[in-house]
């Protein structure tokens, strides 16, 4: 596996490229925007940072998707982010019409690539793009709940004065603010976090995980970039290395958690094929409610995405 392709050349994608050039995995990484020149610039900006970080990895930017051809794994960061004011909903039939245009091009010159889609509404863009490409569901899936988890241990370790690498945690659902970060599956090297915060803490640090993308848009008047390409890198880092990870991903539901066709946050196993395994948690009562209440809201996105006219 060596040649990914990263689409969108804006804040997010420029991040996932230089970010997986440092890991020094893959041959080659081509970044694609319909500005081919800011492509071309990044690009070249992160090649010339290989000889300083030391990384053979080359990259290449370009608007035209014949260079993306034969791409073994393509991360969709294309669309428009959101502003202060604005829910990652309110971007959907811009963001809709991209992701399935950009998907149908990338189809064109890979035959069976992996494709992991960032653009927001994130889990019915993750959607667009498993109906646009004709791949199976192991191969399309969404980055986010990398991105909820790590803001969760962040917050966590702020709050316990602890190294952020010792949370482990789980997280479920929509990538939203009906999100559901997972307490009683959260551990700080192997001690469950219960024990070591107060209730009422631990109750804000969810809800301002929930809310973190929001807070975020805030202060800097768009969205975050350093973090979720990370988590995408991370994600492809994972598949070429065939590690068999477990991440929270955004992927399609067939009957896990009694919901079908539907694309919603759950822990995955991530390896070569990309999902080897959806994992199903023995959720207790009030967290399935909670998984219920943010599927629903998913469905409620996707009925809009349904009732738009993409040719
Ligand atoms: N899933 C997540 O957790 C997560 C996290 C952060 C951002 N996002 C989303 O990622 C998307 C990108 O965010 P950003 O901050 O990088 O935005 P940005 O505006 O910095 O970059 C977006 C890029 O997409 C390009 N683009 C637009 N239409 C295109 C097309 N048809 N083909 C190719 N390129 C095209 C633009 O030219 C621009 O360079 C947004 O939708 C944002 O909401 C998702
Ligand atoms: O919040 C956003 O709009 C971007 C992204 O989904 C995030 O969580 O940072």
């Amino acid at each position: 596996m060596s040649k990914v392709t990263v689409v969108g050349a804006g804040n997010v994608g420029a991040t996932v490229a230089n970010v997986l050039a440092h890991q020094d995995l893959v041959r080659e990484i081509v970044v694609l925007d319909i500005k081919g020149d800011m492509a071309r610039g990044k690009a070249l900006d992160s090649w010339q940072q290989a000889s300083i970080d030391s990384y053979s990895t080359r990259l290449t930017g370009t608007e035209n998707y014949a260079d993306t051809a034969d791409s073994d794994i393509v991360v969709i960061t294309a669309g428009i982010p959101r502003k202060p004011g604005m829910s990652r909903d309110d971007l959907i039939s811009t963001n809709a019409k991209i992701v399935t245009m950009v998907t149908r091009s990338i189809m064109e010159h890979s035959k069976n690539p992996i494709i992991i889609v960032v653009s927001n509404p994130l889990d019915v863009m993750t959607h667009a793009a498993y109906k646009a490409s004709g791949l199976p569901r192991n191969r399309v899936f969404g980055m986010a709940g990398i991105l909820d988890t790590a803001r969760y241990r962040a917050f966590l370790a702020t709050a316990l004065d602890v190294s952020p690498k010792d949370i482990q945690a789980m997280l479920l659902g929509g990538h939203g603010d009906t999100m559901v970060p997972l307490p009683r599956y959260t551990t700080v090297s192997g001690i469950p976090v219960t024990e070591m915060i107060s209730d009422e803490d631990l109750d804000a640090i969810v809800d301002r995980t929930k809310k973190g993308g929001g807070e975020l848009v805030k202060l800097m008047g768009t969205s975050a970039w350093y973090a979720p390409g990370a988590a995408a890198a991370q994600m492809v880092g994972a598949i070429i290395r065939d590690e068999n990870r477990i991440f929270p991903c955004c992927a399609q539901l067939d009957g896990e958690y009694g919901m079908k066709d539907l694309f919603l946050g759950v822990p995955v196993k991530l390896g070569r094929e990309g999902i080897v395994q959806v994992i199903e948690l023995k959720l207790n009562d009030q967290e399935m409610d909670l998984l219920n209440t943010s599927a629903d809201h998913v469905r409620e996105v996707m009925e809009v995405f349904e009732g738009l006219d993409i040719s």
